[in-house]
């Protein structure tokens, strides 16, 4: 695994929008994988600079989503398809059947997990997917406990990760209490990925995914076992690996 520690958010940031960039611009065709919550929002920010300054044709890109919440319409502020248009589709431009979410508004929830798995190995797989990681170590939304074969599936979602998530929705009765996940063998298939988190309440998170035992406790442990991860952090999450003094790039 790769280790960056910036020394802030803003450089964090940057240095994750310079890498899909440089991905972007070195195929012709790619697929990335994406994910929500606060911590992309200025990567995002980032990238949609550098692609709109710089004319970046992104005609090749396909993008996958690693979550959704079950039960919210798409128009829904807090739902993730919102979050996306208004931070990545609707300022790249990204038209409609280059851009897929699961439908948490589904009839049959099953088969729309089915689908989406279905759908990403139809395109030939993710070529680069980008996570965030939550407090207690879930990624897209496979929480401690989740088995590490799982693809797309369904989640009930933690207490934890609900009042996380609640500053999306204004209080906690109001996040949804189930969503749709790309499962950790879904994620792990991706041929690269980079992870990037900030600020202290990560800093667990990321000293369990360097030294912590490969454990379901710890669902971002699973990418121990990955051969092509770079994890890009800020001087706060990665405050526990500092003080072990035992960094490994
Ligand atoms: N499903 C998302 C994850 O994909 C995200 O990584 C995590 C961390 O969120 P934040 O970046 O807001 O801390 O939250 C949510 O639960």
């Amino acid at each position: 695994m790769n280790l960056i520690i910036t020394d802030n958010y803003e450089e964090m940031s940057q240095e994750g929008a310079k890498m899909i960039l440089r991905k972007i611009l070195s195929s012709k065709q790619i697929n990335l994988g994406l994910a929500t919550g606060s911590t992309p929002l200025g990567l995002y920010k980032e990238l949609v600079k550098y692609v709109r300054e710089n004319n970046i044709n992104l005609s090749g890109v396909a993008t996958f989503n690693l979550d959704e919440y079950i039960g919210i319409l798409p128009t829904h502020q807090g739902s993730f398809h919102y979050y996306m248009e208004k931070n990545v589709f609707g300022p790249l431009n990204i038209p409609e059947n280059q851009r897929f979410i699961p439908d948490g508004m589904a009839e049959n929830i099953l088969n729309e997990c089915r689908n989406y798995e279905k759908k990403i190995q139809q395109y030939g797989g993710i070529d680069f997917q980008l996570l965030g990681v939550g407090e207690n170590g879930h990624i897209g939304f496979n929480e401690p406990g989740t088995d590490f074969t799982k693809t797309t599936h369904v989640v009930e979602l933690t207490e934890t990760t609900r009042q996380a998530n609640k500053k999306f929705f204004g209080q906690v009765e109001d996040v949804p209490g189930k969503a749709i996940t790309m499962g950790i063998s879904t994620i792990l298939r991706a041929r690269e990925i980079l992870l990037i988190a900030n600020g202290v309440h990560k800093a667990e998170a990321i000293y369990q995914l360097f030294h912590g035992e490969y454990s379901k406790d710890w669902p971002v442990t699973a990418l121990q076992k990955h051969k092509n991860v770079c994890v890009i952090v800020d001087q706060e999450a990665a405050s526990l690996l500092i003080k072990q003094n035992n960094l490994c790039y």
